[in-house]
């Protein structure tokens, strides 16, 4: 498909295509919907197999941030840039100062931070050309670590999950499996622990798995998680885990966790529903990382207690969106589609009134 028909298939605003040889950097940079406010969406660094794949890539990701910033009440829009390029091997101080430049060259209409294949590093140096960057380590100003509100996050979503289901948000004597014990599903996993949960869980690195069995925790072979007799199953690993394979294996009532794009397929959250799953949908649970950054960008500066306290929010705008399905007769994913689309829908429309400024 061409260009113009992807980006009008999915409503994106602006694409650009970047090249600069002396560094060698060739990025593209999605711009999906700006009616919240400027784009803001991670910087990816991948060795793609071709072109197409880095644009479908920056296409699904720009969107997807617009969905994500739209659920957390942000008033940022979606965008997304992908690097073309080996993370291992192209890494440079003039890659990410060149693509600097060309984000400034935007005048604020999108920002940026670390995804996968980029480092926090790497938009200290970035910082250099333009003022467009967020995920910045604490001692330039910004954050630091999004793993601690994106854990809250999820820990939030699991509470409000148990709160829709079970009439009760607590957790003591819930079993947990945990798929993934990194930056996200370790931290997750302490404050499980902390509210009395048993816990499962499988990683594929031993340091990892290792750190999580101090936490009293057993560990599962990675393929084996899926077949875990709990009450929450939370993803913190991979994308696309919930699919044809998988869905089948799942024995328990809650899918809950941080992992982005955990549904291979759209088709897959009505497969949950039929099976008696609550999906909690991925983009609403794991918005602490992106409301880190926006909070970056608040006029007067960073503030981790404003930061924990609207992740905090998560727990409310689960609730929401499971009402929303129940009364419509419509899945989880959709429900939260439609809050966002409605929010953009409303939000857009306030333009039309003329102030005097
Ligand atoms: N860090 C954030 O702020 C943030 C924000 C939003 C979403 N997420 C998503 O949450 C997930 C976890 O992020 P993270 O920052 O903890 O990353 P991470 O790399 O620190 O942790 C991922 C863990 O998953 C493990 N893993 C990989 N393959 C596995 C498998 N087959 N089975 C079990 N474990 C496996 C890895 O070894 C690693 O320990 C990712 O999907 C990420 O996209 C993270």
């Amino acid at each position: 498909m061409e260009v113009f028909e992807q980006m009008k298939e999915h409503g994106h605003e602006q694409v650009m295509f970047l090249q600069e040889e002396k560094t060698d950097l060739k990025a593209i940079i999605a711009i999906h919907n700006t009616v919240l406010g400027p784009g803001l969406g991670g910087c990816r660094m991948w060795d793609y197999d071709n072109e197409d794949e880095a644009l479908n890539d920056v296409l699904r990701l720009s969107k997807g941030m617009t969905y994500k910033a739209g659920i957390s009440g942000e008033d940022f829009g979606g965008g997304k840039t992908v690097i073309w390029g080996d993370p291992e091997t192209h890494r440079t101080e003039g890659l990410f100062r060149a693509l600097g430049r060309y984000i400034n060259s935007l005048g604020g209409r999108y920002s940026t931070g670390t995804d996968v294949g980029t480092m926090p590093e790497d938009f200290v140096l970035m910082r250099k050309e333009t003022p467009y960057v967020g995920a910045l380590p604490k001692e330039y100003g910004g954050g630091g670590d999004s793993s601690v509100p994106t854990s809250y996050g999820a820990f939030m979503g699991i509470k409000a999950s148990c709160k829709y289901l079970y009439g009760d948000e607590d957790l003591s004597g819930k079993k947990v499996a945990i798929q993934g014990l990194g930056k996200v599903g370790y931290k997750l996993a302490k404050q499980l622990k902390e509210s009395g949960a048993e816990l499962v869980g499988a990683d594929v690195v031993e340091e990892n798995i290792e750190r999580a069995k101090e936490l009293d925790m057993e560990i599962v072979e990675p393929d084996d998680i899926y077949d875990v007799d709990c009450d929450i199953f939370s993803p913190n690993a991979l994308g696309a885990i919930i699919n044809d394979d998988t869905i089948d294996r799942f024995k328990c009532d809650i899918i809950c966790g941080a992992a982005n794009n955990v549904l291979a397929e759209k088709r897959h959250s009505k497969e949950l529903e039929e099976r008696d799953i609550l999906y909690a949908p991925d983009y609403v649970v794991n918005a602490g990382g992106l409301i880190l950054v926006c909070d970056e960008m608040e006029p007067n500066g960073y503030s981790e207690e404003r930061t924990l306290k609207k992740t905090e929010g998560i727990y409310d705008k689960l609730l929401k969106v499971y009402e929303i399905a129940e009364k419509e007769g419509i899945t989880t994913d959709k429900a939260a589609d439609r809050l966002v689309e409605e929010r953009i829908e409303t939000v857009g429309t306030i333009g039309t009134i003329l102030q005097n400024n």
